[in-house]
């Protein structure tokens, strides 16, 4: 035989066990190396058909689809086009499916078939569809694809004599040339790819039935985001409702603590550091443990249960809406407990513009330390009453205020995305977990990590900064009959800021906070706790909460206007550390410390404007 080897190429999404399948095709017989100017590994190797014809089999990334939004992506689509250089364009197909998943193989399977090459499907993971109780129907498949489907199990060489031997025939046909349509709707490709993966199954158990169903619910597009909506809504109904009688418990041994501190210590310096310092202060933070636990209980749940990952699934629309992908959830989502394991999770993100615009609104996600900052004021402010059966007013307000932060990222990345981030948007379809029981030992220590991180920053620094702050409030001490805070390093400099907060609503002792907030959100809270510790010449009002002096102090509209200020302010340095480490210089941080200030001003200002002008 005279003409050269033919070139076949195994195509499908990521995970579907195209490796696995050119493992078991090829044997031994393989080459690696990279494709010329890109880092993507092109793996080759040699396979026979039964007419002992030998064949070039290439591996290719996963894909979801021919718009690439990765440089894998984009060498899948080259490869198979015939555009990329050091490959011949492939004279054959074979693109991949998991039998699993084939509602979302199918979308990119049919983008492949569309292309009009000879192309086989195999039908991959039959053992597993087997285990959990699937049968399909590949006839069906066929039928509804009009392309061969054979069934493999890739891992145990199962169906691969078939698999040869279908590709040789739909060979033997003759290449034609590709061509991309011009027009892709993915919805209607999701759509009929739905129908297919239900036209092909004969049967399956009661459970994966119930899988679906729930699926079939929780992703439905108007009533999933409904869902989700409303588990939000009872996650910060609980924060409130659950947490209160051991915040409040807490509160209570915090302040005997302080009363016997006082009763047994001479009074001085030192006595004034711990009660003032370190009891009001951090104590005021530590309270706020069982919030931070009741957050992360609902967060780890759904996580285990196999939600979260439908709640991304179900974001991906609004996302894509924005400009971002669905790549930006997860990032964004660990950036609600910190956005600094957030803005590292940026790194997974292929397109460098995705990932710019995500770590420029990481921040925006209310990270667990703006809690006890919320969670102090509404205490105060917001009436513990309730506006409906089963709804609190104050659980309310908390996930208005979260929200706040997601539309408020949302509208900057739309405005990002449209400016110095432009570029075009990369489809995404997220692999969906099982749905399981989530282990109570799994979750037990997710909250104790949780609880340990909460408690390890007030011991370290928090501590040190409301102590430095403490300081700075006692010296120099004040004449008689002059106010400590006044006479203070700290009131006197905290005086300079005020004039620039002053229009937005914010006082001195609002002012003062934040600044060492810069170090750590939550010091907001022990700040303004310790200020009025200090401020108080009553020796037993040291040990009283944080709640009442604010109401004392603060009116309505000021206290709201700290909360938008919180919404949206660039307030933890480590934060713009991160961002300048994984943006690899100062331009970027500098964007987003300016960008979110100018957000915060606004917000504070507009929101203690209107609450003054409705005469809250
Ligand atoms: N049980 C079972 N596992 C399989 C089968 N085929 C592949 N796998 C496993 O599924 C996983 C993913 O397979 P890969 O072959 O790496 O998938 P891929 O399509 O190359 O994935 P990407 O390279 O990421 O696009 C691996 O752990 C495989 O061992 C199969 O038929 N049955
Ligand atoms: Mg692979």
């Amino acid at each position: 035989m005279s003409r050269a080897p033919r070139t076949i190429a195994l195509v499908g999404n990521p995970n579907a066990g195209k490796s696995a399948l050119f493992n078991a095709l090829t044997g031994a017989r393989q080459k690696i190396a990279n494709y010329p100017g890109v880092t993507v590994e092109r793996k080759a190797g040699r396979m026979t058909f039964a007419s002992g014809e030998p064949a070039e089999l290439v591996d290719l990334p996963g894909s979801y689809s021919f718009e690439p939004s990765s440089p894998d992506e984009a060498v899948t689509r080259d490869v198979v086009m015939g555009r990329q250089e050091g490959q011949r364009r492939p004279d054959a197909l074979i693109v991949v499916v998991d039998a699993n998943n084939l509602e979302q193989h199918l979308v990119f399977a049919q983008e492949v078939i569309a292309l009009g090459m000879p192309t086989v499907v195999a039908l991959n993971m039959l053992d597993l569809a087997a285990r959990d109780g699937l049968v399909l129907d590949p006839k069906a498949l066929e039928e509804s694809l009009g392309v061969p489907v054979i069934e493999t199990v890739a891992v145990r060489r199962k169906g691969l004599t078939e698999l040869t031997a279908e590709v040789a025939k739909v060979t033997e046909q003759g290449a034609h040339e590709p061509t991309l349509p011009t027009h892709v709707d993915m919805v209607e490709r999701r759509v009929s790819a739905r129908a297919m993966a239900k036209g092909a199954i004969i049967s399956e158990t009661k459970q994966r039935r119930l899988h679906r169903g729930l699926d079939k619910v929780l992703l439905n597009p108007w009533v999933g985001p409904v869902i989700l909506f409303a588990l939000l809504f009872i996650v910060f109904q609980a924060v409130f409702a659950w947490a209160t009688p051991f915040a409040d418990a807490l509160e209570a041994v915090v302040g005997l603590v302080s009363d016997a501190v006082v009763a047994n210590f001479p009074a001085g310096l030192l006595r004034d550091a711990v009660t003032e310092g370190l009891l009001a202060g951090v104590g005021s933070v530590v309270v706020f443990l069982p919030q931070i636990i009741i957050l992360f209980f609902f967060i780890l749940v759904m996580e285990a249960t196999g939600y979260m990952a439908r709640a991304a699934y179900l974001m991906d629309r609004l996302m894509a809406f924005v400009g971002l992908s669905g790549r930006s959830f997860i990032p964004l989502l660990s950036s609600f407990a910190c956005a600094i394991p957030g803005i590292m999770a940026t790194r997974s993100i292929t397109d460098p513009k995705d990932r710019l615009t995500t770590i420029l609104i990481a921040p925006l996600m209310t990270c667990s330390a703006r809690l006890p900052v919320y969670a102090v004021i509404i205490a105060a402010f917001i009436p513990a009453r309730s506006v409906g059966p089963g709804i609190g007013l104050q659980g309310l307000v908390l996930l208005a205020l979260y929200v706040a932060g997601i539309v408020g990222a949302m509208l900057v990345a739309f405005v990002l995305r449209r400016s110095v981030t432009e570029g075009g948007v990369s489809g995404f379809i997220m692999e969906l977990p099982r749905y399981q029981v989530p282990r109570v030992r799994d979750v037990a220590i997710g909250l104790w990590q949780r609880g340990y991180i909460f408690l390890r920053r007030a011991g370290t620094i928090i501590f040190s900064v409301t102590i430095i702050l403490w300081l700075l409030l006692s010296f120099p001490q004040a004449e008689p009959g002059e106010n400590q805070v006044d006479a203070s390093i700290a009131g006197q400099l905290a005086n300079g800021l005020a004039v620039v907060v002053e229009p937005i609503g914010f006082n001195r002792d609002m002012a003062l906070s934040l600044i060492p907030a810069m170090a750590a959100r939550e010091v907001a809270v022990s700040s303004l706790a310790t200020t009025y510790a200090v401020a108080s010449d009553d020796e037993d009002e040291t040990a009283e909460a944080l709640g009442p002096r604010l109401v004392a102090d603060w009116t309505l509209p000021m206290a709201l206007s700290f909360l938008a200020w919180f919404v949206f302010a660039p307030q933890c340095l480590s934060t713009i550390a991160v961002a300048r480490r994984e943006t690899n210089g100062w331009k970027w941080p500098i964007v987003m410390l300016t960008y979110l200030f100018v957000l915060a001003y606004i917000a504070a200002g507009a929101t203690f404007w209107i609450a003054t002008a409705a005469g809250l």
